[in-house]
Protein backbone atom coordinates (compact mmCIF):
# COMPACT_ATOMS: atom_id res chain seq x y z
CA UNK A 1 0.00 0.00 0.00
CA UNK A 2 1.39 3.45 -1.08
CA UNK A 3 0.05 6.58 1.06
CA UNK A 4 0.85 9.92 -0.26
CA UNK A 5 0.24 13.32 1.60
CA UNK A 6 -2.19 15.66 -0.55
CA UNK A 7 0.28 18.50 -2.33
CA UNK A 8 -0.31 21.18 -1.25
CA UNK A 9 0.26 24.93 -2.98
CA UNK A 10 4.17 25.40 -2.51
CA UNK A 11 5.48 24.64 0.80
CA UNK A 12 5.42 20.56 0.33
CA UNK A 13 8.18 18.38 1.51
CA UNK A 14 8.28 14.89 0.17
CA UNK A 15 8.75 12.36 3.28
CA UNK A 16 9.13 8.86 3.65
CA UNK A 17 7.73 6.23 6.40
CA UNK A 18 6.85 2.89 6.66
CA UNK A 19 3.80 0.95 9.03
CA UNK A 20 5.81 -1.82 10.20
CA UNK A 21 2.53 -3.97 10.00
CA UNK A 22 2.16 -3.22 6.46
CA UNK A 23 6.00 -3.38 5.74
CA UNK A 24 6.08 -6.80 4.23
CA UNK A 25 3.03 -6.34 2.10
CA UNK A 26 4.31 -3.52 0.22
CA UNK A 27 4.41 -4.17 -3.34
CA UNK A 28 8.68 -4.04 -4.23
CA UNK A 29 7.61 -1.16 -6.78
CA UNK A 30 7.14 0.80 -4.29
CA UNK A 31 10.59 2.32 -3.54
CA UNK A 32 10.72 2.48 0.19
CA UNK A 33 12.73 4.71 2.56
CA UNK A 34 12.50 4.11 6.30
CA UNK A 35 11.44 7.45 7.80
CA UNK A 36 11.13 8.50 11.64
CA UNK A 37 8.14 10.85 11.93
CA UNK A 38 10.27 14.31 12.77
CA UNK A 39 9.25 15.10 16.37
CA UNK A 40 5.91 16.82 16.27
CA UNK A 41 7.29 19.18 13.61
CA UNK A 42 4.06 18.21 11.58
CA UNK A 43 1.56 17.21 14.35
CA UNK A 44 -1.30 16.59 11.71
CA UNK A 45 -1.02 15.37 7.95
CA UNK A 46 -3.65 14.88 5.25
CA UNK A 47 -2.78 11.37 3.51
CA UNK A 48 -3.82 10.57 -0.19
CA UNK A 49 -3.84 6.46 -1.10
CA UNK A 50 -2.12 6.19 -4.15
CA UNK A 51 -2.26 2.27 -4.09
CA UNK A 52 -3.74 0.22 -1.83
CA UNK A 53 -3.60 -3.89 -1.46
CA UNK A 54 -3.91 -4.44 2.20
CA UNK A 55 -6.07 -1.26 3.71
CA UNK A 56 -9.27 -1.55 1.75
CA UNK A 57 -10.99 0.99 4.02
CA UNK A 58 -9.05 3.83 3.35
CA UNK A 59 -10.79 6.88 2.54
CA UNK A 60 -8.83 8.75 -0.49
CA UNK A 61 -7.99 11.46 1.92
CA UNK A 62 -7.87 11.51 5.21
CA UNK A 63 -6.38 13.71 7.96
CA UNK A 64 -3.80 12.03 9.87
CA UNK A 65 -2.35 13.27 13.86
CA UNK A 66 0.70 12.66 15.16
CA UNK A 67 -0.62 11.71 18.99
CA UNK A 68 1.29 11.19 21.42
CA UNK A 69 -0.40 7.59 22.46
CA UNK A 70 -0.75 6.38 18.55
CA UNK A 71 2.13 3.82 18.31
CA UNK A 72 2.61 3.89 14.50
CA UNK A 73 3.61 7.14 14.50
CA UNK A 74 6.14 6.88 17.50
CA UNK A 75 7.96 4.26 15.43
CA UNK A 76 7.77 4.55 11.72
CA UNK A 77 5.01 5.33 9.13
CA UNK A 78 3.80 5.01 5.45
CA UNK A 79 5.80 5.93 2.37
CA UNK A 80 5.83 8.39 0.18
CA UNK A 81 4.02 11.92 1.37
CA UNK A 82 3.59 15.80 0.90
CA UNK A 83 2.34 17.84 3.81
CA UNK A 84 0.50 20.69 3.94
CA UNK A 85 1.16 21.21 7.66
CA UNK A 86 0.00 24.90 8.32
CA UNK A 87 -3.21 24.28 7.17
CA UNK A 88 -3.78 21.20 9.14
CA UNK A 89 -1.54 22.32 12.28
CA UNK A 90 -4.64 25.04 12.93
CA UNK A 91 -7.85 22.85 12.08
CA UNK A 92 -10.48 21.45 13.87
CA UNK A 93 -8.89 17.96 13.24
CA UNK A 94 -5.37 19.08 15.16
CA UNK A 95 -8.07 20.61 17.87
CA UNK A 96 -9.29 17.07 18.68
CA UNK A 97 -6.30 15.57 17.95
CA UNK A 98 -4.89 14.92 21.28
CA UNK A 99 -6.81 13.06 24.50
CA UNK A 100 -4.41 15.79 27.07
CA UNK A 101 -6.52 18.32 28.51
CA UNK A 102 -6.76 21.68 26.96
CA UNK A 103 -8.40 24.71 27.31
CA UNK A 104 -10.14 27.08 24.73
CA UNK A 105 -10.54 30.70 26.09
CA UNK A 106 -12.87 32.23 23.75
CA UNK A 107 -12.87 36.15 24.40
CA UNK A 108 -13.56 39.85 22.59
CA UNK A 109 -15.74 43.09 22.56
CA UNK A 110 -18.91 42.12 24.02
CA UNK A 111 -21.71 40.99 21.76
CA UNK A 112 -19.81 39.88 18.95
CA UNK A 113 -20.47 36.10 19.39
CA UNK A 114 -18.16 34.61 22.50
CA UNK A 115 -20.95 32.75 23.92
CA UNK A 116 -22.80 31.31 20.43
CA UNK A 117 -19.44 30.23 19.20
CA UNK A 118 -17.83 28.96 22.58
CA UNK A 119 -21.08 26.73 22.99
CA UNK A 120 -20.62 25.35 19.22
CA UNK A 121 -17.34 24.36 19.98
CA UNK A 122 -18.40 22.26 23.08
CA UNK A 123 -21.04 20.53 21.27
CA UNK A 124 -18.76 19.98 18.55
CA UNK A 125 -16.05 18.78 20.90
CA UNK A 126 -18.54 16.35 22.70
CA UNK A 127 -19.42 15.42 19.13
CA UNK A 128 -16.16 14.24 18.50
CA UNK A 129 -15.78 11.76 21.53
CA UNK A 130 -14.66 14.39 24.22
CA UNK A 131 -15.56 14.87 27.73
CA UNK A 132 -16.22 18.61 27.89
CA UNK A 133 -16.78 21.36 29.92
CA UNK A 134 -18.20 24.77 29.26
CA UNK A 135 -17.74 27.57 31.68
CA UNK A 136 -18.81 31.15 31.49
CA UNK A 137 -17.30 33.83 33.55
CA UNK A 138 -19.03 36.60 31.93
CA UNK A 139 -21.23 37.94 34.71
CA UNK A 140 -24.13 38.64 32.51
CA UNK A 141 -24.59 34.73 31.19
CA UNK A 142 -25.73 33.79 28.05
CA UNK A 143 -25.05 29.87 27.88
CA UNK A 144 -28.14 28.90 29.47
CA UNK A 145 -29.85 31.43 26.37
CA UNK A 146 -27.46 29.67 24.10
CA UNK A 147 -28.02 26.00 24.64
CA UNK A 148 -31.80 27.06 25.83
CA UNK A 149 -31.39 24.64 28.78
CA UNK A 150 -30.79 26.19 32.14
CA UNK A 151 -27.60 26.19 33.72
CA UNK A 152 -27.76 28.58 36.37
CA UNK A 153 -26.80 27.84 40.03
CA UNK A 154 -23.14 27.43 39.83
CA UNK A 155 -23.35 23.89 39.41
CA UNK A 156 -22.22 21.67 36.63
CA UNK A 157 -25.00 20.90 34.37
CA UNK A 158 -25.40 18.36 32.01
CA UNK A 159 -26.56 19.51 28.36
CA UNK A 160 -28.95 17.57 27.00
CA UNK A 161 -28.34 15.94 23.29
CA UNK A 162 -24.76 15.73 21.96
CA UNK A 163 -23.04 12.35 21.68
CA UNK A 164 -20.40 12.44 24.24
CA UNK A 165 -20.48 14.05 27.78
CA UNK A 166 -21.33 17.71 28.08
CA UNK A 167 -21.62 19.60 31.10
CA UNK A 168 -22.09 23.38 31.29
CA UNK A 169 -21.28 25.93 34.55
CA UNK A 170 -21.99 29.47 34.87
CA UNK A 171 -19.68 31.48 37.21
CA UNK A 172 -22.31 34.04 39.03
CA UNK A 173 -19.86 36.53 40.67
CA UNK A 174 -22.85 38.72 40.88
CA UNK A 175 -24.48 36.68 42.76
CA UNK A 176 -21.29 35.69 44.87
CA UNK A 177 -20.48 39.17 45.35
CA UNK A 178 -23.97 39.89 46.98
CA UNK A 179 -23.44 37.18 49.06
CA UNK A 180 -20.04 37.68 50.13
CA UNK A 181 -21.42 41.19 51.31
CA UNK A 182 -23.55 39.38 53.21
CA UNK A 183 -21.94 37.15 54.80
CA UNK A 184 -19.02 39.51 55.55
CA UNK A 185 -21.92 41.40 57.93
CA UNK A 186 -22.28 38.57 59.66
CA UNK A 187 -20.92 37.70 63.20
CA UNK A 188 -18.02 35.73 63.65
CA UNK A 189 -17.32 35.68 59.98
CA UNK A 190 -18.06 32.14 59.85
CA UNK A 191 -20.09 33.33 56.82
CA UNK A 192 -17.41 34.59 54.73
CA UNK A 193 -15.81 31.36 55.59
CA UNK A 194 -18.89 29.25 54.18
CA UNK A 195 -19.13 31.54 51.14
CA UNK A 196 -15.27 31.12 50.38
CA UNK A 197 -15.52 27.59 50.71
CA UNK A 198 -18.23 27.28 48.24
CA UNK A 199 -16.59 29.09 45.86
CA UNK A 200 -13.37 26.98 46.44
CA UNK A 201 -11.46 29.89 48.25
CA UNK A 202 -11.93 28.27 51.78
CA UNK A 203 -8.31 27.72 52.30
CA UNK A 204 -7.65 31.84 51.36
CA UNK A 205 -9.67 32.31 54.35
CA UNK A 206 -7.99 30.49 56.17
CA UNK A 207 -4.58 31.45 55.92
CA UNK A 208 -5.36 35.31 55.59
CA UNK A 209 -7.66 34.56 59.17
CA UNK A 210 -4.35 32.85 60.75
CA UNK A 211 -2.45 35.90 59.57
CA UNK A 212 -5.07 38.21 60.96
CA UNK A 213 -5.59 39.55 58.37
CA UNK A 214 -9.07 38.31 57.79
CA UNK A 215 -10.45 42.30 58.36
CA UNK A 216 -9.34 42.62 54.42
CA UNK A 217 -12.22 40.50 53.71
CA UNK A 218 -14.84 42.89 55.04
CA UNK A 219 -14.31 44.40 51.53
CA UNK A 220 -14.62 42.49 48.46
CA UNK A 221 -10.98 43.02 46.69
CA UNK A 222 -11.32 44.44 43.76
CA UNK A 223 -10.89 41.50 40.92
CA UNK A 224 -13.42 38.95 43.10
CA UNK A 225 -15.42 37.61 39.90
CA UNK A 226 -11.98 36.64 38.35
CA UNK A 227 -10.18 35.09 41.91
CA UNK A 228 -13.69 33.15 41.58
CA UNK A 229 -13.41 32.03 38.26
CA UNK A 230 -9.82 31.55 39.13
CA UNK A 231 -10.07 29.83 42.15
CA UNK A 232 -12.66 27.26 39.46
CA UNK A 233 -9.97 26.80 36.83
CA UNK A 234 -7.51 25.53 40.26
CA UNK A 235 -10.71 23.29 41.26
CA UNK A 236 -10.60 22.00 37.62
CA UNK A 237 -6.80 21.04 37.74
CA UNK A 238 -7.22 19.21 41.17
CA UNK A 239 -10.72 17.80 41.73
CA UNK A 240 -11.66 14.03 40.66
CA UNK A 241 -15.07 15.37 39.62
CA UNK A 242 -13.08 16.97 36.83
CA UNK A 243 -10.94 14.83 35.91
CA UNK A 244 -12.73 13.40 32.96
CA UNK A 245 -12.75 16.37 30.97
CA UNK A 246 -10.37 16.84 27.98
CA UNK A 247 -11.91 19.97 26.64
CA UNK A 248 -12.38 23.10 28.52
CA UNK A 249 -13.88 26.19 27.23
CA UNK A 250 -14.13 29.66 28.94
CA UNK A 251 -16.54 32.05 27.62
CA UNK A 252 -14.91 34.87 28.84
CA UNK A 253 -16.71 38.28 29.57
CA UNK A 254 -15.72 41.11 27.41
CA UNK A 255 -12.18 42.09 26.75
CA UNK A 256 -11.47 44.13 30.36
CA UNK A 257 -12.59 41.33 32.51
CA UNK A 258 -10.52 39.03 30.30
CA UNK A 259 -7.91 40.85 30.13
CA UNK A 260 -7.95 40.90 34.33
CA UNK A 261 -8.72 37.37 34.77
CA UNK A 262 -5.29 36.73 33.27
CA UNK A 263 -3.75 39.28 34.92
CA UNK A 264 -4.81 37.95 38.68
CA UNK A 265 -2.54 34.87 38.70
CA UNK A 266 0.44 37.08 38.52
CA UNK A 267 -0.87 39.79 41.19
CA UNK A 268 -1.73 37.17 43.54
CA UNK A 269 1.38 35.61 43.23
CA UNK A 270 3.66 38.62 43.66
CA UNK A 271 1.48 39.66 46.43
CA UNK A 272 1.59 36.12 48.13
CA UNK A 273 5.02 36.81 47.69
CA UNK A 274 5.40 39.58 49.29
CA UNK A 275 3.41 38.67 52.01
CA UNK A 276 5.79 35.54 52.48
CA UNK A 277 9.42 37.71 52.46
CA UNK A 278 8.26 39.90 54.82
CA UNK A 279 6.92 37.24 57.09
CA UNK A 280 10.20 36.07 56.37
CA UNK A 281 12.29 39.35 57.79
CA UNK A 282 9.61 39.53 60.48
CA UNK A 283 10.47 36.01 61.46
CA UNK A 284 12.95 37.38 64.67
CA UNK A 285 10.80 40.48 65.23
CA UNK A 286 8.79 41.13 68.60
CA UNK A 287 6.00 39.32 69.49
CA UNK A 288 3.82 41.97 68.97
CA UNK A 289 4.64 41.93 65.24
CA UNK A 290 4.32 38.03 65.03
CA UNK A 291 0.81 38.71 66.98
CA UNK A 292 -0.04 39.82 63.65
CA UNK A 293 1.43 37.53 61.38
CA UNK A 294 0.83 33.98 63.33
CA UNK A 295 0.91 32.34 66.95
CA UNK A 296 4.73 32.06 66.14
CA UNK A 297 4.60 28.05 68.16
CA UNK A 298 7.22 26.75 65.60
CA UNK A 299 4.50 25.10 63.45
CA UNK A 300 4.49 28.26 61.04
CA UNK A 301 1.14 26.49 59.12
CA UNK A 302 -0.07 29.53 57.48
CA UNK A 303 3.58 29.91 55.64
CA UNK A 304 3.21 26.61 54.58
CA UNK A 305 -0.50 27.38 53.49
CA UNK A 306 0.57 30.42 51.73
CA UNK A 307 3.49 28.69 50.02
CA UNK A 308 0.79 26.32 48.60
CA UNK A 309 -1.54 28.87 47.63
CA UNK A 310 1.37 30.75 45.53
CA UNK A 311 1.94 27.11 44.23
CA UNK A 312 -1.43 27.10 42.63
CA UNK A 313 -1.50 30.78 41.31
CA UNK A 314 1.71 29.64 39.50
CA UNK A 315 0.46 26.60 38.18
CA UNK A 316 -3.03 28.73 36.86
CA UNK A 317 -0.69 31.09 35.42
CA UNK A 318 1.13 28.32 33.48
CA UNK A 319 -2.01 26.88 31.85
CA UNK A 320 -2.78 30.06 30.71
CA UNK A 321 0.81 30.67 29.09
CA UNK A 322 1.07 27.13 27.86
CA UNK A 323 0.83 27.10 24.45
CA UNK A 324 0.26 23.25 24.03
CA UNK A 325 -2.40 23.02 26.66
CA UNK A 326 -4.25 26.48 26.43
CA UNK A 327 -5.49 28.92 23.29
CA UNK A 328 -7.12 32.22 23.68
CA UNK A 329 -9.66 32.17 20.24
CA UNK A 330 -10.17 36.40 19.77
CA UNK A 331 -13.99 36.69 18.37
CA UNK A 332 -14.56 39.84 16.59
CA UNK A 333 -16.73 40.85 14.16
CA UNK A 334 -15.86 42.95 10.35
CA UNK A 335 -15.94 46.18 11.58
CA UNK A 336 -13.22 48.81 12.39
CA UNK A 337 -14.27 49.38 16.09
CA UNK A 338 -14.33 45.68 16.68
CA UNK A 339 -11.24 44.98 14.77
CA UNK A 340 -9.58 47.99 17.24
CA UNK A 341 -10.19 46.42 19.46
CA UNK A 342 -9.17 43.29 18.73
CA UNK A 343 -6.09 44.19 17.92
CA UNK A 344 -5.28 46.00 21.39
CA UNK A 345 -6.95 42.39 22.78
CA UNK A 346 -4.00 40.03 21.24
CA UNK A 347 -1.11 42.84 21.85
CA UNK A 348 -2.07 42.55 25.56
CA UNK A 349 -2.60 38.65 25.36
CA UNK A 350 1.00 38.61 23.79
CA UNK A 351 2.36 40.65 26.32
CA UNK A 352 0.85 38.28 29.21
CA UNK A 353 2.57 35.92 27.03
CA UNK A 354 -1.05 34.09 26.23
CA UNK A 355 -1.16 31.66 23.33
CA UNK A 356 -3.39 32.73 20.36
CA UNK A 357 -3.15 31.47 16.87
CA UNK A 358 -7.15 32.23 15.60
CA UNK A 359 -9.29 34.97 15.12
CA UNK A 360 -12.94 34.34 14.11
CA UNK A 361 -14.56 37.01 11.93
CA UNK A 362 -18.36 36.13 12.92
CA UNK A 363 -21.37 37.31 10.94
CA UNK A 364 -19.76 37.50 7.65
CA UNK A 365 -22.61 38.40 5.17
CA UNK A 366 -22.44 35.48 2.87
CA UNK A 367 -22.41 35.80 -0.54
CA UNK A 368 -25.58 36.33 -2.67
CA UNK A 369 -26.27 36.75 -6.47
CA UNK A 370 -28.93 39.31 -5.70
CA UNK A 371 -27.95 42.06 -3.28
CA UNK A 372 -30.41 44.33 -1.82
CA UNK A 373 -28.35 48.05 -1.79
CA UNK A 374 -28.10 47.82 2.02
CA UNK A 375 -26.52 44.40 1.82
CA UNK A 376 -23.80 45.52 -1.29
CA UNK A 377 -22.85 48.65 1.29
CA UNK A 378 -23.26 46.24 4.38
CA UNK A 379 -20.65 43.65 2.12
CA UNK A 380 -18.32 46.47 1.14
CA UNK A 381 -18.22 47.61 4.86
CA UNK A 382 -17.23 44.17 6.08
CA UNK A 383 -14.53 43.65 3.45
CA UNK A 384 -13.00 47.12 4.24
CA UNK A 385 -12.42 45.92 7.92
CA UNK A 386 -11.25 42.45 6.54
CA UNK A 387 -8.40 44.24 4.78
CA UNK A 388 -7.84 46.45 7.85
CA UNK A 389 -7.53 43.31 9.65
CA UNK A 390 -4.91 41.45 6.99
CA UNK A 391 -2.96 44.39 7.32
CA UNK A 392 -2.91 45.13 11.42
CA UNK A 393 0.60 43.76 12.71
CA UNK A 394 -1.15 42.43 15.71
CA UNK A 395 -3.87 40.57 13.55
CA UNK A 396 -2.52 39.66 10.39
CA UNK A 397 -0.32 36.24 11.57
CA UNK A 398 -3.28 34.79 13.28
CA UNK A 399 -5.43 32.17 11.11
CA UNK A 400 -8.54 33.51 9.86
CA UNK A 401 -11.57 31.59 10.59
CA UNK A 402 -14.82 32.91 9.06
CA UNK A 403 -18.52 32.54 10.72
CA UNK A 404 -20.79 33.98 8.62
CA UNK A 405 -23.91 35.59 9.36
CA UNK A 406 -26.73 32.95 9.67
CA UNK A 407 -30.18 34.22 8.95
CA UNK A 408 -31.92 32.38 12.45
CA UNK A 409 -30.98 32.52 15.81
CA UNK A 410 -28.21 30.04 16.50
CA UNK A 411 -30.46 28.93 20.00
CA UNK A 412 -30.19 25.03 21.21
CA UNK A 413 -27.65 22.00 20.65
CA UNK A 414 -29.48 21.60 17.16
CA UNK A 415 -28.35 24.89 15.76
CA UNK A 416 -25.08 25.18 17.68
CA UNK A 417 -24.15 21.58 15.88
CA UNK A 418 -25.27 23.22 12.43
CA UNK A 419 -23.23 26.31 13.44
CA UNK A 420 -19.83 24.26 14.96
CA UNK A 421 -20.07 22.19 11.51
CA UNK A 422 -20.03 25.20 9.57
CA UNK A 423 -17.03 26.95 11.55
CA UNK A 424 -15.10 24.10 13.06
CA UNK A 425 -13.46 22.90 10.23
N1 LIG B 1 -23.02 34.20 13.18
C1 LIG B 1 -24.15 34.65 13.72
N2 LIG B 1 -25.26 34.77 12.96
C2 LIG B 1 -26.40 35.24 13.49
N3 LIG B 1 -26.55 35.59 14.77
C3 LIG B 1 -25.47 35.50 15.57
C4 LIG B 1 -24.22 35.01 15.11
N4 LIG B 1 -23.36 35.03 16.14
C5 LIG B 1 -24.02 35.48 17.20
N5 LIG B 1 -25.30 35.78 16.87
C6 LIG B 1 -26.32 36.35 17.73
O1 LIG B 1 -25.79 37.56 18.28
C7 LIG B 1 -26.23 37.74 19.62
C8 LIG B 1 -25.02 37.88 20.53
O2 LIG B 1 -24.31 36.67 20.48
P1 LIG B 1 -23.53 36.08 21.74
O3 LIG B 1 -24.37 36.13 22.96
O4 LIG B 1 -22.98 34.78 21.33
O5 LIG B 1 -22.40 37.19 21.85
P2 LIG B 1 -21.40 37.47 23.07
O6 LIG B 1 -20.16 38.01 22.46
O7 LIG B 1 -21.23 36.26 23.90
O8 LIG B 1 -22.17 38.57 23.86
P3 LIG B 1 -21.81 39.17 25.32
O9 LIG B 1 -20.56 39.95 25.18
O10 LIG B 1 -23.00 40.02 25.62
O11 LIG B 1 -21.66 38.02 26.23
C9 LIG B 1 -27.08 36.52 19.95
O12 LIG B 1 -28.41 36.85 19.75
C10 LIG B 1 -26.65 35.48 18.94
O13 LIG B 1 -27.68 34.55 18.63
Amino acid sequence: MTLAMAPSAGAAAAVAFIFPALQSSLSPRSPLTHFTLPRLRLPCFRVRVLESFTYKDAAPFQSVCQQPWSKPFRSFFHVRAVASPVELETGFQQMIADTKRKYYMLGGKGGVGKTSLAASLAVKFANNGHSTLVVSTDPAHSLSDSFAQDFSGGQLVPVVGPDAPLFALEINPEQARAEFRASSQKEGGSGVKDFMDSVGLGGWVEQLSELKLGELLDTPPPGLDEAIAISKVVQFMQAPEYEKFTRIIFDTAPTGHTLRLLSLPDFLDASIGKILKLKQKLASATSAIKSVFGQGDGKDTATDKLELLKQRMVMVREIFRNKDSTEFIIVTIPTVMAVSESSRLRESLHKEGVPVKRLIVNQLLPPSSSDCRFCTIKRKDQSRALDLIRKDPNLKELQLVESPLFDVEIRGVPALKFMGDIVWQ
